[in-house]
């Protein structure tokens, strides 16, 4: 294949595979086979390999490239990565959505959202492309673990706009991932991982890619740190904004008019919660316009115009080998 052909197949094979990628993990909706998927992988590697002068970090098949880091570098989030207030009861709701209204008045909507149990962290894109990926930290300064992001098959490489975007999101090891994790870990006799939030954050902080890659990560997108190139009015519409772009968002987000229906959507959930294939540690609920929140503004260290509703922990029920606990 002369060097115009090569060139020409190599961006297509590129494309269709950032394609099959998104709707495979995205969308969770593939449109050909996996056998199909890894043939064009395989012919995308070989081309690559003949043709080093075309490389592309932002190639599907630099997923899991990455050498085995020393360290990781330090990165400074120049939007601070907040944490939350906590609410534990209906009242705790209710005296929040109180100091809400008594801020900005009664005409105030909610986004309740599931708190995803993993580890926050920050996904810069310049230009639509993915550049840079870090851990929450301190929530001014955390970690470069750009490598280790990569791995995550719903991160995308190339955004539908060419928007410069900093985006947060919870990474997490879905349920039925840890069980099997740990049950290796156990026949390897190695330690094994508390939870998957746990199983996440270790994974993630591996200095070596293919370790992380390993671990079927995943993640969801839930917020908008900076954005450029086109701009949203509420929390709802950063949501959809941040789905039509690409991300992976969480699809039980719900709008909420009253605190009323706030309280609802958190009891529903909390009897939900066992079904999910992903742990959440409770509920997040957000004043939805984006001009209210600015009006709010910030305590010392959160938001006041957000607060998580914490679920009690989740009763564990141990069955020791063979004794029936009564
Ligand atoms: N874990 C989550 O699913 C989640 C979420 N869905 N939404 C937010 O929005 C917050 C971030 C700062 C102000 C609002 N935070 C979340 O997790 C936070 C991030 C840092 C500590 C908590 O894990």
């Amino acid at each position: 294949m002369n060097e115009e052909h090569a060139k020409k197949r190599i961006l297509e094979l590129r494309d269709m595979l950032e394609k099959y990628n998104y709707e495979y993990h995205v969308l969770d909706k593939p449109s050909v086979p996996d056998a199909e998927y890894d043939q064009l992988m395989k012919e995308l590697i070989e081309l690559e390999n003949n043709h080093p002068e075309l490389h592309d970090e932002h190639s599907p098949t630099s997923r899991v490239g990455g050498a085995v880091l020393d360290f990781f570098e330090k990165v400074e989030h120049t939007v601070p990565m907040l944490s939350l207030g906590n609410a534990f009861n209906d009242q705790d709701l209710r005296d929040f959505d109180r100091r809400v209204r008594d801020g900005v008045g009664s005409n105030v909507s909610y986004v309740a959202e599931l708190k995803i149990d993993g580890l926050a962290v920050s996904l810069t894109y310049e230009d639509g492309r993915f550049i840079r990926g870090a851990t929450r930290g301190d929530g001014t300064i955390g970690e470069d673990i750009t490598n280790n992001l990569k791995t995550i098959r719903s991160i995308p490489f190339k955004l539908k706009d060419p928007v410069m975007l900093e985006v947060r999101g919870e990474a997490f090891m879905p349920k039925k991932s840890f069980q099997k994790l740990n049950a290796h870990r156990e026949e390897e006799g190695q330690e094994l991982f508390a939870n998957p939030r746990n199983a996440a954050a270790g994974s993630l902080r591996q200095l070596d890619p293919k370790i992380a890659a390993s671990r079927n990560l995943d993640i969801f997108l839930y917020g908008v740190g900076r954005l450029e190139g086109h701009s949203v009015d509420s929390h709802d519409e950063s949501l959809t904004y941040l789905s039509q772009l690409g991300f992976k968002t969480n699809p039980e987000w719900k709008k909420c008019n009253t605190i009323e229906e706030v309280i609802e959507y958190v009891n529903s959930w909390q009897e939900k919660r066992p079904d999910l294939p992903y742990e959440i540690d409770g509920i997040v609920i957000k004043v939805n316009s984006l001009y209210q929140q600015e009006e709010l503004g910030f305590t010392a260290k959160n938001p006041r115009w957000a607060i998580a509703y914490k679920f009690p922990a989740e009763e564990v029920v141990t069955k020791l080998e063979g004794i029936e606990l009564n």
